[in-house]
């Protein structure tokens, strides 16, 4: 068990030796970090006693939702049995087995080739050595340029932080590596004018097909995004998009990837984001809701074409130590398994994914200054705007999405401000009951954060 410490003792060790991701460091060790103590279905529970509603899922992963008594015991069995083995030498072992079985089975027509990892950073750079594989065996050794999208997020490691179009992000180590380039993302309310979303989401990909001849298409090896854009604000594609995404890429003979880190394992509705928005990407990577935050592991998923090419290639030299670790495997496999079984994900798609939806826009429509009020299944957002007339944003993007965030935090909610976006991705098993509970505290903070903004001259 857990030392029993006061919160102070822990936030004192945890300043003394924890370095915190994505974090100012002397910014939090002056107010401390919450300690985080136990979790139970949508609801975390800290050091001081708090019960927090957690409209992210952790970090849109925890799917399954917390405090389920399968999982850890499938570890603990997994554990005495096998701890770890690896699956370089010509070794398999069954857990790694019974999962890719069953991924095969979930994932959409087409797909029965996995490649594993231990995130979704460790995916994603998995993907762009395999797509460069590819391009080498089929003896294009020129195709080696992978476009992305601003404002997109594929990880941290040098490939997904590169692919990704965080500009913070590339100013720290000199990013992205050469090969990587970027479009505009297909966010209307942005770049849309006086276009129809449709319209533009023919657009947006427009500026796919404008980069592959700028660069050159016997250069270009894939395109790579989101089907929704997660951590870039829940940025919703015209439905015009992705199709013509498609086209473009079979025209060129360009591969297609859908990073599914996010959009994956029920989130949206459908067990894969690339089914909400009709089409069929060569590759796609995926984490989080593979196993629902329980244990690391990530899983890229290739079409026979590609997985057939690799193969003809003779060995593919990449792997990590933990590539299909018998625990996380394990746990993985049962965690998809209930996802199916237990119907979440049908249930995502059939009652409270379209409940979630309906309440989302009734709610946050109401408000003068939030616009967009958009999401699909149960990742959902709104944009915080200035004037919704003329569309116009806050100046200094982020700042008021901060401002919004805290005032939900004080109120034991747990959302994201992804900018001036709020963005909500709670656990799959939410209920309808949970739902309203969740929209009556957000709009209330919703009230308090209009009085803020009139107090503070914003408006
Ligand atoms: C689409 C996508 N691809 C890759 C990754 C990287 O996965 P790992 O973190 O497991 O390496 C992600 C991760 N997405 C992510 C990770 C951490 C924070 C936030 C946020 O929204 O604040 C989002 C992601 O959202």
């Amino acid at each position: 068990m857990q030392n029993q410490r006061t919160t102070t003792e822990w936030r004192e060790l945890d300043a003394a030796h924890h370095l915190h991701p994505f974090t100012d460091t002397n910014s939090l060790n002056e107010q401390g970090a919450r300690v985080i103590t136990k979790a139970d279905g949508i609801y975390l529970y800290d050091s001081e006693g708090n019960k927090i509603l957690d409209g992210m899922a952790g970090l849109w992963c925890v799917n399954i939702g917390y405090g389920r008594k399968d999982l850890p015991e499938v570890a603990k069995r997994q554990m005495e049995q096998l701890a770890y083995y690896n699956t370089f030498f010509k070794t398999t072992h069954p857990a790694v087995v019974e999962l890719s079985h069953l991924l095969a089975e979930v994932a959409p027509q087409g797909f029965k080739h996995v490649f594993y990892t231990n995130s979704g950073s460790e995916s994603v750079d998995t993907m762009i050595r395999m797509v460069r594989r590819y391009w080498d065996v089929k003896g294009k050794k020129d195709k080696k340029t992978l476009i992305g999208r601003w404002n997109g997020y594929h990880g941290s490691t040098i490939g997904g932080a590169s692919l990704g179009g965080m500009t913070y992000m590339h100013e720290q180590g000199d990013l992205p590596i050469p090969g990587i380039v970027h479009v505009e993302q297909p966010w209307w309310y942005k770049h849309g004018k006086d276009m129809t979303p449709e319209e533009f989401g023919l657009a947006a990909a427009k500026w796919v097909e404008d980069k592959i001849l700028e660069v050159g298409a016997d250069k270009v090896a894939a395109f790579v995004g989101e089907p929704i854009q997660g951590a870039g604000g829940v940025i919703v594609p015209p439905s015009t998009y992705w199709p013509e995404i498609q086209r473009i890429c079979q025209k060129y003979d360009i591969l297609l990837v859908a990073d599914e880190v996010i959009c994956g394992f029920g989130r949206t509705g459908e067990w894969f984001g690339q089914q909400v928005f009709g089409f069929t990407p060569d590759i796609f990577t995926t984490a989080k809701g593979l196993s629902s935050g329980y244990q690391p592991i990530g899983a890229v998923f290739l079409n026979d074409k590609v997985a057939t090419t690799l193969a003809e290639g003779g060995d593919f030299n990449h792997g990590f130590t933990y590539s299909g670790h018998p625990v996380a495997a394990a746990v993985a496999h049962a965690n998809v398994k209930a996802l199916r079984d237990e119907g979440i994900v049908d249930r995502v798609k059939n009652d409270t994914g379209p409940y979630m939806q309906k309440r989302w826009r009734e709610v946050f429509g109401q408000f003068e200054h939030v616009d967009d009020v958009r999401g699909v299944g149960l990742i959902q957002a709104f944009t915080l705007v200035k004037n919704k007339a003329t569309r116009e944003l806050f100046p200094n993007f982020g700042e008021i999405g901060t401002l919004c965030r805290d005032i939900f935090f004080k109120n034991n909610l747990i959302m994201r401000a992804c900018g001036d976006h709020i963005v909500s991705a709670p656990p799959l098993v939410i209920s309808k009951e949970e739902i309203d509970q969740m929209l009556e505290t957000a709009a209330k903070c919703m009230v308090e954060f209009e009085k803020q903004l009139k107090e503070r001259g914003l408006v």
